[in-house]
């Protein structure tokens, strides 16, 4: 194990709370939880690494923490460096290279290639998760996520939706958690900024063309919070009731 194991980053605390809010609202962790946590090496999954760490280090809820990246085999990704710089903190490390690529572009001109792709990973995540005995899949997507798929949905599919924040799979073996589910994008960005976090760009492998839905609704909700700050706090309460859909319960029992 490497000496670089105890050295954390120092948190924000407004990102911790936030974090902490959700955690605890959710009942996101339980004891003995075995967490996988997704790693692209992008600025979010990046952000939501260090502050479990930092929350494993204080809670009282002892729980495990591994790292895995799926590698895509697009040409514009290399997931090379993040081995290291997760080791360097003492946790596990999973690649798991597919060909998700190829396969996606055996889909080009499906309108649906974006969560094809997503689709693909999440089946990946799932196996590694299974097969190294984790118990929880830990997710990136923050409130800004929450709030572009929630109208995305609206505005192209006519359904009142959002991205779960904690719930079981199908199968019943796994529960998926999205802790950052109350925190905002600038928050990480800013995050992993000023504290130097080893970022690395481009984790998509169907960027041969740009999610323009997902961009539209991103300026659409900048120009309307440029006009009520209060924009986020609002649909966080209204989206409550769709992200806590499928909650897994307390006595269900806990896998
Ligand atoms: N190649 C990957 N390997 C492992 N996990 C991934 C990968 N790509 C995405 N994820 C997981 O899915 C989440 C959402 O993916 P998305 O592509 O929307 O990333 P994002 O919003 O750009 O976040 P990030 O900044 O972490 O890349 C990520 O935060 C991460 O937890």
């Amino acid at each position: 194990m490497s000496t670089v194991t105890q050295h954390r980053l120092p948190v924000p605390k407004l990102l911790a709370r936030r974090v902490g809010r959700a955690l605890a609202e959710f009942t996101m962790i339980r004891p003995g939880d075995r967490i996988l946590l997704a790693l692209s090496g992008g600025k979010d999954s990046w952000s939501l690494l260090e502050l479990l760490r930092e929350w494993q280090a204080h809670s009282p809820i002892p729980f495990a923490l591994g790292v895995a990246t799926v590698d895509p085999m697009s040409p514009e990704y290399d997931p090379a460096p993040l081995r290291a710089a997760v080791e360097a903190r003492g946790l596990p490390y999973y690649l798991e290279r597919q060909d998700i690529y190829g396969r996606a572009q055996q889909h080009l001109g499906r309108p649906s290639y974006c969560s094809f792709c997503a689709r693909m990973r999440r089946g990946v995540l799932y196996a590694c998760a299974r097969r190294e005995g984790y118990n929880v899949l830990a997710l990136g997507q923050h409130l800004d996520d929450l709030a572009e798929s929630f109208f995305m949905s609206l505005f192209y599919n006519g359904e009142l939706r959002t991205m779960k924040v904690h719930y079981r799979v199908r199968e019943g073996d796994l529960r998926v958690i999205r802790p950052l589910a109350y925190c905002r994008e600038r928050q990480t960005r800013d995050f992993a900024e000023a504290t130097g976090l080893p970022v690395i760009p481009e984790n998509c492998p169907a960027c041969f063309a740009h999610p323009t839905e997902r961009a539209y609704v991103k300026t659409l909700l900048a120009q309307q919070e440029a006009r009520d700050p209060r924009l986020f706090r609002q649909l966080r309460r209204a989206m409550l009731p769709l992200m806590a859909r499928g909650l897994p319960q307390l006595d269900e029992g806990w896998t």
